[in-house]
């Protein structure tokens, strides 16, 4: 179709052979195939591994709305963002902030693109999680690049192009390996600032003046107030439903997207309390919470498994805990993360793939286990598969039966995905944000809003009462 032409620039999300075939036997599973047909199963699968490389059409800001009101926080990140682009032509300049008609923290930037750019023949290649970035809104920072022009100067225009595989060596001055490319822009550092420095390199080393998808750069503007996050991500910190006074455990927290999320929500009364195993990412979760002004998080480096105290005693303040001693758990699992997007490339294998559902099972067994009786647990994943999300919560209905599944506020996202024998009833109460379902229903004219709801990562939403 033409909006197929229109929407999709580049190909399908690239994944191992045996991965695709993994995924489409989940995709076109007995149960999809049986109640949608096999036709429209496999179109939805191939939808998928498009939208996956592809960037969702807008831009979600969460707004810090325990500091201020949302109107306020939209009104001053348009007078920022307009200073900052009021070095575009003006017909460039079609600033349009709305805020989500269903969820009270959120703003809604439209993403204009993929727009016409022309190649030109100096060119930088940078890492794919940069090329992500960069297709998202972000300027090239100098960690990220990979290859340059050998007499690369300040000022030169160049074209940038994503590394799929991680095959381009770094300092290399061309690269001819599967590469795609995300726009122009004006090097802001030359060659030998780049590579030839004892310590690696910092600040925008690539200024995005022609990026192939536009929206604002959100680098330093506001950072108090605007925090950038997934839209699935804001709606976990809603369905977790934290009120003021309460104590939380975030059990895998880094960066504290949702940690501080939770704490805004909580007007900062109460705790939260936030683990996770990688010492160095604790320093963000503070960092983001200083950022935001939130004072009631507390994050510890510790593994999660290990989180529950034997000793029913136990007085210090940090972890293990002593059983029920959480009003709400939310445990954000680390997962497969093939939901993510723009992404378009994945080189891992179906064995990587496949390894999160048992560390997800531990870490479930002591989110179970902190939680007070009559308390929330709210389980999240940025991921696609069955294994990982209706399974697992087949499982843990299964194996504690003190669990029931509860109604989510909101849902926007789809009902969970057949295959895992779960009953009706129990799929309506799961969220999953399947953007395969309208990757072409999803319409550019369509108002943002209905767009924001559809048109996300891939993302999965449970949420549990424990009696
Ligand atoms: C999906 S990410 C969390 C994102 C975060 N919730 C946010 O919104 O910003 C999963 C995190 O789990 C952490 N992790 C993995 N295994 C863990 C364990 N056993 N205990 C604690 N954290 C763990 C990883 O280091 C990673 O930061």
């Amino acid at each position: 179709s033409s909006r197929e032409e229109k929407m999709s620039v580049f190909p399908q999300i690239y994944l191992k052979p045996e991965v695709t075939e993994y995924l489409k036997s989940v995709f076109l599973n007995k149960e999809v195939v049986a109640a949608v047909g096999q036709q429209e199963a496999e179109s939805r699968f191939q939808k998928l591994l498009t939208c996956l490389s592809h960037p969702p059409s807008y831009t979600c800001v969460r707004a810090s709305t325990h500091l201020a009101s949302l109107d306020e926080i939209r009104h001053k990140l348009e007078e920022e963002l307009k200073n900052q682009m009021c070095s575009l032509s003006a017909e460039e300049v079609s600033l349009q902030i709305v805020p989500h008609p269903q969820i009270p923290d959120v703003l809604l930037l439209p993403v204009n693109g993929p727009r016409p750019v022309k190649q030109l023949s100096s060119e930088v290649v940078v890492g794919a999680q940069c090329g992500s970035a960069v297709l998202r809104g972000a300027h090239v920072f100098a960690p990220g690049i990979l290859a340059s022009p050998k007499h690369m100067k300040v000022g030169d225009l160049i074209s940038v192009f994503s590394d799929l595989e991680g095959k381009c060596t770094r300092g290399a001055t061309s690269f001819q390996g599967s590469r795609v490319f995300v726009g122009n822009g004006v090097a802001e550092m030359d060659r030998s600032s780049i590579f030839c420095t004892d310590e690696p390199a910092k600040g925008i080393g690539v200024r995005m003046v022609e990026p192939l998808y536009q929206s604002p750069s959100f680098d330093g503007v506001l950072p108090h107030l605007a925090f950038l996050q997934n839209l699935p991500s804001v709606v976990v910190g809603h369905v977790l439903g934290p009120r003021p006074g309460e104590r939380i455990l975030d059990m895998c927290a880094a960066p504290g997207g949702k940690t501080c999320h939770i704490a805004a929500l909580m007007g900062d009364q109460g705790e939260v309390v936030a683990l996770d195993r990688i010492r160095n990412k604790i320093d963000r979760i503070h960092q983001n919470a200083q950022k935001l002004h939130l004072r009631c998080v507390k994050a510890y480096c510790f593994n999660s498994t290990q989180a529950v105290s034997s000793d029913p005693a136990q007085t210090i303040e940090g972890p293990p805990f002593p059983p029920e001693s959480f009003d709400r758990v939310l445990l954000d699992a680390p997962c497969s993360g093939l939901g993510k997007r723009p992404n378009m490339a994945n080189t891992w294998s179906l064995k990587e793939i496949c390894s999160y559902s048992p560390l997800q099972r531990k870490l479930f067994h002591a989110a179970v286990q902190l939680l007070k009786r009559g308390g929330v647990l709210v389980y999240s994943t940025c991921t696609v598969t069955l294994a990982e999300n209706e399974e697992q919560v087949a499982w843990a209905l299964n194996a504690f039966p003190c669990l029931m599944l509860q109604p989510q506020e909101p849902h926007i996202g789809a009902e969970g995905m057949l295959g895992a024998g779960l009953t009706p009833e129990q799929l309506r109460l799961l969220q999953r944000f399947s953007p395969e379902l309208s990757w072409d229903q999803t319409e550019m004219t369509s108002p943002l809003p209905c767009r924001a709801g559809r048109d996300t990562i891939g993302f999965f939403i449970a949420k549990f009462l424990k009696n």
